[in-house]
């Protein structure tokens, strides 16, 4: 799925208008409906529930006039409350003229706001994508007004005052929604970790836009949802051995990190590779082999860190970096890797903050190496940024400059690729948050790089949803506080499955 700008969601919204032969009012009917759909499914019933519909000058406040006439019809206690304006859009008009004469409308002055009562459910409809710069004066004072209530707040499309699609000052007012509910795909806004605050949970409902508009429209960043992977991995063939899989080599572990090591050959085991050597310092060899006997194991000479290359011709992809520490010797089998590796590379922890202290490594780097930061390792290989936009740019220029993949991991994990397009992973829950479920990523990754059925782009993408989407199923047994990464590996299988080609016509 494409994600869109806010100017390219005013497109599509035409486009879908022009082809349809409908008006803009009828358009904002169907997102009205599929709003209240949404939201009626969560309320308590109708004659028990308060709803406060809160109405900017624009469309977005049009959403809400439409809004809330529906839910007047489905017997909800509705009121709305009115930001004073000199002008508004057509379509609100239209729609304040819908509103039937027995639904309470006042506007809201700025000397005397009404009370909100914290049971009331609020309807965020002030502003949307039309926000051209950030809130001042009285639209800003009834936000304020509205998250010092406390009440639930559910906004239409963005939460008012935030930019769907770029940075805005620091402070700016900005209601603090439970749920944000938006139209056919979600905005950038919504994906970033500097927003949760005001986002809250979000759900995107579907308004029917122009199929022809979302497949043409130019996008350079992408959901990886379902949608986009399905049958994206290829089914296994009849007569496939192991050979079919590839060999992979995970270079991970040092003293007291040895679990990593074991984090990680679980997962690429998992992930189907066809053979798996793990190289650990000396120290893991007895650990490896009685915990993952799967994999054949590779000692180092040196008992608490790695000092030495393993002949690299046998294998189809190399993973390093889980656990391995920052000792000069290993920096050096780093260096060895970089200049040597003909195969593909995931580099992943101690790899990347080995890469950030000795930066030169950075032009060693083959094309198309998977490297998986989190923000803190990304800032080591780059630079502190001013906002997450300012890390999505960063992350969009490494990649660009070294030709590689890079994931920049949390929740949303977001690939960029060395051609500049950027994808937000969908899958995956707080549940990850806790030591060894980036070392799982790194053996899983590496697996799927192995297999050579599979591009690296494919690889990347499958690996992260499948990642994700391993603690999406796990959190079913374990719950969110119980997971450890040590359970992901054995979801793994499943999660992969879900996007295998389907073996029909
Ligand atoms: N027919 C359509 O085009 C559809 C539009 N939709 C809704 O339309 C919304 C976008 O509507 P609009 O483009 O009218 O934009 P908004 O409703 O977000 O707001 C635009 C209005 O606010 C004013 N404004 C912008 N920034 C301001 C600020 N900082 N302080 C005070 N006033 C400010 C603008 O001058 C304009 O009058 C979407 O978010 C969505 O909710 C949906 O109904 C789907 C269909
Ligand atoms: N709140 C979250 N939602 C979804 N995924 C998460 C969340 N927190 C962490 N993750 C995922 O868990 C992994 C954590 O990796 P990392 O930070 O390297 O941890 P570690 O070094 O302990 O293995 C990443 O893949 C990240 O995307
Ligand atoms: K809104």
């Amino acid at each position: 799925m494409k994600l869109l700008t806010a100017a390219q969601t005013r497109e599509a919204d035409a486009a879908t208008i022009r082809e349809e032969g409908i008006s803009s009012a009828e358009l904002m009917e169907r997102a009205a409906f599929a709003f209240v759909t949404w939201l009626q499914v969560r309320l308590s019933p109708a004659a028990d529930t308060q709803v406060l519909v809160l109405c900017g000058p624009g469309n977005n406040g049009g959403d809400g006039l439409a809004a809330a006439r529906l839910l007047h019809q489905q017997g909800y206690l509705v009121q709305v409350g009115l930001l004073p304006a000199d002008r508004h859009s057509a379509d609100w008009e239209v729609n304040r003229a819908r509103l039937p004469a027995e639904l309470p409308v006042a506007e809201w002055q700025p000397e005397h706001f009404p009370a909100i009562s914290p049971n009331t459910v609020v309807v965020d409809a002030l502003f949307g994508t039309g926000l051209s710069r950030p809130l001042e004066g009285t639209a800003a004072a009834l936000v304020q007004h509205l998250n010092a209530a406390q009440a639930r707040v559910v906004s239409i499309d963005v939460p008012s005052g935030l930019f769907a699609d770029a940075p805005q000052p620091v402070g700016s007012a900005v209601v603090k929604a439970r749920y944000t509910v938006g139209f056919e795909l979600p905005k950038l806004a919504l994906l970033l970790p500097q927003n949760a605050e005001f986002v809250g949970r979000w759900h995107v409902v579907p308004i029917g836009l122009s199929p022809r508009y979302l497949a043409d429209v130019p996008a350079s960043m992408y959901l990886a949802d379902a949608a986009l992977l399905a049958g994206r991995l290829p089914a296994r063939a009849t007569f496939a051995h192991k050979g079919t899989f590839g060999h992979a080599l995970l270079l991970a572990g040092s003293r007291g990190k040895v679990g990593a090591a074991v984090l990680a050959a679980q997962a690429c085991l998992r992930g189907g590779v066809g053979l798996l050597t793990v190289s650990v310092p000396a120290v893991g060899y007895a650990v490896l082999q009685s915990t993952v006997p799967e994999a054949m194991c590779l000692p180092d000479d040196c008992k608490t860190h790695l000092t030495n290359l393993p002949e690299l011709r046998p294998y189809a992809a190399v993973g390093m970096g889980p656990g391995i520490d920052q000792a000069d010797d290993t920096r050096a089998v780093l260096e060895e890797l970089l200049c040597t590796a003909k195969a593909p590379l995931v580099l992943d922890a101690d790899a990347l903050n080995l890469l950030g202290a000795n930066r030169s490594l950075l032009d060693l780097l083959p094309p198309s190496t998977i490297l998986t930061p989190h923000p803190k390792e990304f800032e080591r290989l780059t630079e502190p940024a001013q906002h997450d936009y300012h890390r999505l740019e960063l992350l969009r220029g490494f990649a660009r400059h070294y030709r590689c993949y890079v994931v920049l991991k949390g929740a949303y994990s977001c690939l960029a690729t060395p051609d500049g397009q950027l994808y937000f992973n969908t899958t995956g829950n707080p549940s990850m948050a806790t030591g060894g479920s980036g070392d799982v990523l790194t053996g899983l990754l590496t697996a799927l790089r192995a297999d050579k059925r599979l591009s690296a782009l494919d690889a990347v993408l499958i690996g992260l949803y499948a990642h994700g989407r391993a603690a999406d199923i796990a959190v079913a047994d374990t719950g969110q506080a119980g997971l450890v990464a040590g359970d992901l590996p054995r979801y793994i299988g499943q999660a992969l499955q879900e996007l295998t080609t389907p073996d029909s016509l």
